[in-house]
């Protein structure tokens, strides 16, 4: 019998393949990065060609690394970075543009239109989401209003959208459409009861139907496909999982009961409270959104807080202001000074996502004096993650009116250890990490694990979460609201900063 599963995890700055084991331990990986593109002041984009040529990268190496060939896996799964849009001509496989990211900002004056136009409400009530440059309808009518020849030929069938999942799979099977629900839930042209594409709002966006993909369980007996004989894997091997990077890891973390939630801190950080069967709707400025469909059972949905900038802000100290030469270093610059020393920066670089979701904010440093050095700039950067997940887990706690006591966190940011601390510190919550922090991709692995009959069911993953460590708070109530207070103030700095 096969003895591993695959999953490819598409994030933003790079791409991995991993394999696991039957008790979900990682037996090898390879991880490339690819380009991030800024043509212009709040653009961002990658090129699709890259993607997938890093993808067919990771997993040549990690096959290699671990000489297992693909007859020893049982089925791949899939996990991507969300909402980022390609449209490719179904005839040649060409993309007509580069990938626009979902912390791209180019398509505020389409959102501000539809706002205009009266469609907010209707959008939010149909796909729990509101609307904001971070989805994919706005990107696609953005290819098609400008990039020439793009709507005449979508409109004649031969240009097919997709997320990176759906650009994936159609390069590793050789032509199959397909994406899932968690990726369609993030589109903004999904009816989340319906689980279907839209018509209305498919028109509201001038979006032809014939370019969209088929949406399929997150997990899925019948199979996406087999990848290509003349693909990376040399075999037809059965692609059984496929979803969201933030819904991966909440799967990856076992997040399976109502009330169970996860923090994810990669480029952006992304909290998702499981809250089962039903469809909750936020008042305080989190998305409804699905959070797996696993083969014919019903869809569970979860209200997500997303945060824009995490850990991108430590790569902009690093690449942008050069403050840092590594990711790593900020462990023990943040930690050579007692506190922030008065400094705020709030990263609001693609607007404030939850729960503001201001396209008008950009990004401050506030609270500058000539005390101010490196270091607590280099801390602020840290802190300006840990309350952003403040304000995200007061809405949840406020939605869902149970607070949350205990955080599960993983992503790559979590390797910080000085970053945990402070998590717990301004939370005022326990923070624990798994064993496995590479929860993204274990999901995925979970996913295609379970379409396969590799694992028997959900039930049977929870006994492969174990934790490697907890942090406790370590400072009074009195400094935390303190040090909250001074974020909020800051906070508002960066409001009506875009002027319309
Ligand atoms: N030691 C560290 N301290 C703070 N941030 C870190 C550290 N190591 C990595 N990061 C950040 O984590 C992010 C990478 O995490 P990852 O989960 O791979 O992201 P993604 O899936 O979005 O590509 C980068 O933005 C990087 O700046
Ligand atoms: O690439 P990540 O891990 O930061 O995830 C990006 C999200 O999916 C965007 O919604």
């Amino acid at each position: 019998m096969a003895q591993y599963i695959g999953a490819i995890d598409s994030g933003t700055t790079s791409t991995r393949f991993m394999l696991f084991d039957q008790n979900g331990a990682i037996v090898a990986f390879d991880q490339r990065e690819h380009t991030q593109i800024f043509p212009q002041s709040g653009w961002v984009e990658h090129d699709p060609q890259e993607i997938w040529e890093r993808t067919r990268q990771v997993i040549g190496a990690t096959l290699a690394k671990a000489q297992v060939r693909a007859d020893d896996l049982a089925a791949v799964g899939i996990t991507n970075q969300r909402e980022t849009t390609i449209v490719w001509d179904r005839h040649t496989g060409k993309p007509v543009y580069n990938a626009i990211v979902w912390q791209d900002t180019r398509t505020a004056a389409i959102c501000r239109e539809l706002q205009e136009a009266g469609h907010g409400d209707f959008i939010y009530r149909k796909t729990g989401l509101p609307v904001a440059t971070y989805f994919a309808g706005p990107k696609i009518r953005w290819i098609l209003d400008n990039v020439s020849g793009a709507r005449e030929a979508a409109e004649r069938g031969d240009l097919l959208f997709g997320t990176v999942d759906t650009w994936l799979l159609w390069n590793l099977t050789g032509g199959r459409h397909i994406t899932d629900v968690t990726n369609a839930s993030r589109t903004m042209l999904m009816d989340l009861e319906t689980l279907d594409w839209d018509e209305e709002l498919l028109a509201i966006l001038g979006i032809p139907r014939a370019m969209l993909p088929e949406i399929r369980p997150s997990s899925d007996p019948d199979l996406y496909g087999h990848t290509r004989r003349d693909g990376p894997f040399q075999s037809e091997v059965p692609l059984g999982g496929d979803l969201g990077d933030q819904q991966a890891a909440t799967v990856g973390q076992t997040c399976f009961s109502p009330g169970e939630a996860k923090n994810t801190y990669g480029t952006g950080c992304f909290m998702l409270l499981n809250t089962g069967t039903d469809i909750v709707r936020s008042q305080n400025g989190l998305l409804t959104t699905v959070c797996y469909q696993m083969g014919n059972e019903p869809a569970v949905y979860a209200l997500e807080g997303s945060i824009a900038m995490a850990g991108a802000t430590v790569q902009w100290l690093r690449d942008n202001l050069q403050l840092i030469k590594d990711a790593a270093e900020t462990e023990a610059i943040a930690q050579s000074v007692p506190d922030n020393g008065g400094c705020y920066l709030v990263p609001a670089f693609s607007g404030l996502f939850a729960p503001y979701w201001r396209s008008d904010a950009r990004g401050v440093i506030v609270g500058l004096t000539r005390y101010v050095n490196r270091a607590h700039i280099v801390r602020a950067a840290l802190e300006s993650i840990c309350y952003q997940t403040r304000e995200v887990l007061e809405a949840m706690n406020a939605d869902s009116g149970v607070p949350l006591r205990s955080l599960r966190v993983d992503g790559g940011a979590t390797v910080n250890n000085f970053l945990m601390q402070l998590q717990a510190d301004i939370l005022g919550a326990e923070v624990l990490r798994p064993r496995v922090a590479e929860t993204t991709s274990l999901g995925a692995a979970y996913a295609a694990g379970l379409a396969v009959g590799f694992w028997p069911d959900l039930e049977s993953l929870r006994a492969n979460w174990h934790v490697d460590r907890r942090w406790q708070p370590q400072i009074g109530e009195a400094e935390r609201e303190a040090g909250y207070a001074g974020w909020k103030k800051a906070v508002t700095r960066t409001f009506n900063w875009v002027e319309a």
